[in-house]
């Protein structure tokens, strides 16, 4: 068998007496596009934070790319990019002046026009960072995260709060995205069903089924992967994009 891009081995991860994750092991195979679906609190971010090296689990063990996220930072970065919740940026920077400062970290980056088409933020190029609204903000730091090739890709909430728009054109993008391996974290049932191989629905910190979108929906006997989400969670509806 190939080396898997990801392997995450019995996960552990707690906050003080917060059980965040609970012994998640998942595998994500190279090229693969893996949706992580849950409720609020149900552990994803967490989950991600520990694949990227940006926590460290209490117990179990992260590869990706066979590299270990904490001990192998500087390599991980080359290969690895990631999208997370709550891009923290230089405010006063424009649009551009924050892209080339990404692209300068890459020795092959993306291009910085294909990259502000990506996310359709070609006109706000001069803006500054804190002068955009909350989407574009958001389109930025997917663009961020793609900027150097990566091969491993990580999107925490990628569409959450976009118009039908933008969230019809990111889709795109990441459609795009043939070779790379892809890890989405979404609340948002259309997203996974249109993007992702497969889903992985995770709840109080437990992963409770892992499969295609069409398999969960066998496994659960029920008509949409909305109605086998409920069915395998107990959990009512997540929170849906609104548009
Ligand atoms: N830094 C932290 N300190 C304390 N508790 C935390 C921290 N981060 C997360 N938690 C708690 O851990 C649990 C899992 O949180 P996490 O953010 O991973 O869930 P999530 O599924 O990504 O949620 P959301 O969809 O709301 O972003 C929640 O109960 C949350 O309150």
């Amino acid at each position: 068998m190939s080396q898997p891009a990801i392997q995450a081995e019995n996960l552990h991860k707690r906050y003080g007496e917060v059980v965040a994750v609970d012994d998640v092991s998942l595998r994500v195979e190279p090229g693969e596009v893996l949706g992580i679906l849950g409720a609020n609190g149900a552990g994803k971010t967490t989950t991600v934070e520990l694949i990227a090296g940006l926590r460290a689990p209490d117990r179990g063990r992260v590869r990706v790319l066979g590299l270990d996220p904490r001990r192998d930072r500087a390599a991980l970065r080359q290969v690895l990019g990631v999208q997370l919740q709550h891009a923290h940026l230089h405010a006063a920077l424009t649009v551009a002046e924050l892209v080339d400062l990404y692209r300068s970290f890459y020795p092959h980056p993306r291009p910085a026009a294909d990259l502000l088409d990506l996310v359709d933020l070609g006109k706000q190029a001069r803006t500054r960072f804190e002068k955009l609204s909350g989407g574009q903000q958001q389109r930025l730091s997917i663009a961020l995260a793609l900027v150097g090739r990566p091969r491993v890709v990580i999107l925490d909430e990628l569409t959450t709060g976009l118009d039908p728009r933008a969230r019809r054109r990111i889709w795109a993008g990441v459609e795009a995205l043939r070779d790379e391996t892809v890890l989405l974290v979404s609340h948002a049932m259309d997203e996974v069903e249109h993007l992702c191989d497969r889903v992985a629905l995770i709840d109080a910190g437990r992963i409770v089924a892992l499969d295609t979108p069409a398999g969960l929906v066998a496994h659960a006997g029920t008509a949409t992967l909305e109605e086998a989400f409920v069915a395998l969670t107990g959990k009512d509806l997540v929170r849906e994009d609104v548009a």
